[in-house]
């Protein structure tokens, strides 16, 4: 099958800041392209001119829960239309770093806003017409890197400026820990879970593992 023919595929990179999503999505990426794919390795909020706008306004301004569902999920329709739509129905392999299950995790676990608002704007935003009969966009993998709120502070501390989400105490990244495993619980299938607290060689593998045991990557 020549790599046009090939179905697309969307993974998505998932845990609290400081769990090391940035730090393995590049080796991931090289190990599809060494398996001869095309890949699109791209982040949300963001993606687009527009989104990644959006992400500076989200991650440095304040605002009250709701806005900020309604500007990660506007970032989100964009960057879906632009970029992930057009680079699954060429065939590529789509790596996200964060896509809707951090909305819930943040806004619904961290920010504790209501996940059946946050539900309907999923439907909203995620019923594509690319899909035929149109249908509800999810990624196909997700990989939850889980790792304990205090380690994750620990590898941050140093390591880069805080945004206004990092800057956050540990009791909301416990919260937010908690709406990851809700939302794996709703759907294990979509998820694989990473144990990021592994040194870095072996979490590079287990994402590997992962990837090979839901029948990718040969
Ligand atoms: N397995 C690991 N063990 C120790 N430190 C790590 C590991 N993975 C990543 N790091 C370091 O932890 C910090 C946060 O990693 P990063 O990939 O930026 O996390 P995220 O993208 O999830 O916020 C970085 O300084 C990175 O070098
Ligand atoms: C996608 C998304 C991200 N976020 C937050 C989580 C992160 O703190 C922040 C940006 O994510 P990220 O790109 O992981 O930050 P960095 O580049 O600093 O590693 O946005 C939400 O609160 N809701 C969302 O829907």
């Amino acid at each position: 099958m020549s790599p046009s023919s090939r179905p697309g595929l969307f993974i998505s990179f998932e845990g609290i800041d400081g769990a090391g999503k940035s730090t393995h999505i590049e080796a991931l990426a090289q190990a599809f392209r060494d398996a001869g794919r095309v890949v699109v390795l791209t982040r949300e909020p963001g993606g687009t001119p527009l989104a990644e706008r959006l992400r500076g306004l989200a991650l440095n301004e304040a605002m009250d829960p709701l806005t900020e569902a309604l500007v990660m999920f506007a970032a989100r329709r964009d960057h879906l239309l632009l970029v992930i739509e057009p680079a699954l129905a060429r065939g590529d392999v789509v790596l996200c770093d964060r896509f809707t299950d951090a909305t819930f995790a943040y806004q619904g676990g961290g920010r504790g806003f209501d996940i059946d608002v946050l539900a309907t704007l999923e439907r909203w935003v995620q019923t594509v017409p690319a899909k035929a009969p149109p249908a509800l966009r999810q990624p196909d993998l997700t990989l939850w890197f889980d790792l304990a709120p205090a380690i994750a502070a620990e590898r941050l501390a140093g390591a880069r400026l805080p945004d206004k989400f990092e800057s956050q105490p540990q009791a909301f990244f416990e919260n937010v820990a908690g709406g990851y495993a809700a939302r794996m619980a709703a759907d294990p299938g979509r998820f694989a879970r990473i144990d990021a607290a592994l040194e870095r060689d072996a979490v590079r593998a287990a994402v590997v593992a992962a990837v090979r045991a839901k029948g990718h990557l040969g």
